[in-house]
């Protein structure tokens, strides 16, 4: 199996037939909306919350809710429907999820989208999970992961997933690969081209953006969507303070399996570090559509369906030669 990662590859340049890079199109359909990029912050508590959530749904982007204040989530959907934004939120798996399924049915309240959000997708407890809210609100994209293989994603949408959520352990706050010797760490770019390979409805590359460029290659790889924590951390609307140290601004960014998270140590599988403060996040959101629409020129193509076709090298770690970082 040729295996490699997002430092590992460069996209070939194709003829350029734009004008201007203000004339490629970067915006993706994904489940029932339109967005602007295929770009969605991670559901993780340091990275949204429902500010930011609103903030997302009304200036075009897409966002997922995290579960982690699993009691505020009815009023949250309420919220949204009474602005007029679309719902997206997270699940679990345990037995009080599917009471909460109970009670947004019972409300009449029809998130567009939910996803199921656990470290490792493939079983049948998230199988019965998918079967459940399938059922229950059968007119919600339901999004399932997280996985990191081509029969996951098979079976996760043969359970009736409308789309799969790839990556096990590339995050920055991750430490699964550590800790399990399992996962997609080191090499999600490739197993993201084994999923997308069998998958036969949308994909989601989590996990592993370290730069702008790898947008681009997680598309041209066979994702419809990016979900970015760190990349996405530190901003002036990320939740968290911010803090000071020698003189320089940070936010914390921690792992949804980490200590803090979970408020005791069992189970860890993720970490806590602190991003350098990066002002507003609409500002990196936009240097993200600017970059991403360079890529489709490169690309030779107007719109992201130009980037799926591209040819590639694999460099081996070589793209930074020469570069400090
Ligand atoms: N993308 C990634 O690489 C990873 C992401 N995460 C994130 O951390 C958060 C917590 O995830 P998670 O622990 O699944 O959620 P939960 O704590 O809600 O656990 C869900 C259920 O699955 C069980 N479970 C968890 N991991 C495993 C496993 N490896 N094998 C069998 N059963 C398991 C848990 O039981 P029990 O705890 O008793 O085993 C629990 O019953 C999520 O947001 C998830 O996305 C975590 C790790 C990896
Ligand atoms: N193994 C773990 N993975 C985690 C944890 N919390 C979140 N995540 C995953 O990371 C991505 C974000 O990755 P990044 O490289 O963009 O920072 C996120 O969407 C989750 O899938 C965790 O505690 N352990």
């Amino acid at each position: 199996m040729q295996v490699f990662d997002y430092e590992d590859i460069q996209l070939i340049p194709n003829k350029c037939i734009v004008d201007s890079r203000s004339e490629c199109d970067t915006t993706i359909k994904f489940g029932p909306k339109t967005f602007k990029i295929p770009v969605v912050p991670a559901n993780m508590q340091t990275i949204i919350d429902e500010k930011l959530a609103e903030k997302l749904a009304t200036n075009g982007y897409f966002y997922v809710m995290h579960r982690f204040e699993p009691e505020t989530r009815i009023d949250f959907i309420k919220m949204m429907n009474q602005k007029d934004l679309f719902t997206s939120i997270s699940v679990g798996i345990k037995k009080d999820e599917y009471t909460f399924i109970d009670q947004v049915v019972a409300e009449r309240l029809k998130p567009d989208y939910i996803t199921i959000d656990v470290a490792h997708g493939h079983s049948d407890r998230v199988i019965d999970m998918i079967k459940y809210i399938k059922n229950k609100l059968p007119e919600t994209f339901l999004i399932a992961g997280n996985v990191g293989t081509p029969e996951a994603v098979r079976e996760l949408e043969n359970a009736g997933a409308d789309a799969t959520k790839v990556g096990i352990g590339p995050g920055k706050v991750c430490i699964t690969k550590l800790k399990t010797g399992f996962g997609t760490g080191g090499w999600q770019l490739a197993a993201l081209r084994l999923c997308a390979k069998a998958a036969s409805k949308p994909i989601i590359a989590d996990g592993g953006v370290r730069n702008d460029g790898d947008i681009a290659k997680s598309v041209r790889f066979g994702a419809d969507m990016v979900m970015i924590g760190s990349l996405l951390a530190g901003h002036k609307e990320s939740p968290g303070k911010i803090i000071e140290k020698d003189g320089q601004k940070y936010k914390a960014y921690f792992g949804s399996a980490s200590q803090y998270q979970k408020g005791e140590y069992k189970n860890v599988e993720g970490k806590r570090m602190l991003v350098p403060y990066k002002g507003e996040i609409m500002d990196t959101l936009t240097e993200m559509k600017q970059d991403l629409q360079s890529s489709i020129s490169y690309a030779g193509g107007k719109d992201l369906s130009s980037l799926r076709k591209v040819d590639y090298v694999i460099v081996k770690n070589s793209i930074y030669n020469g570069d400090v970082y």
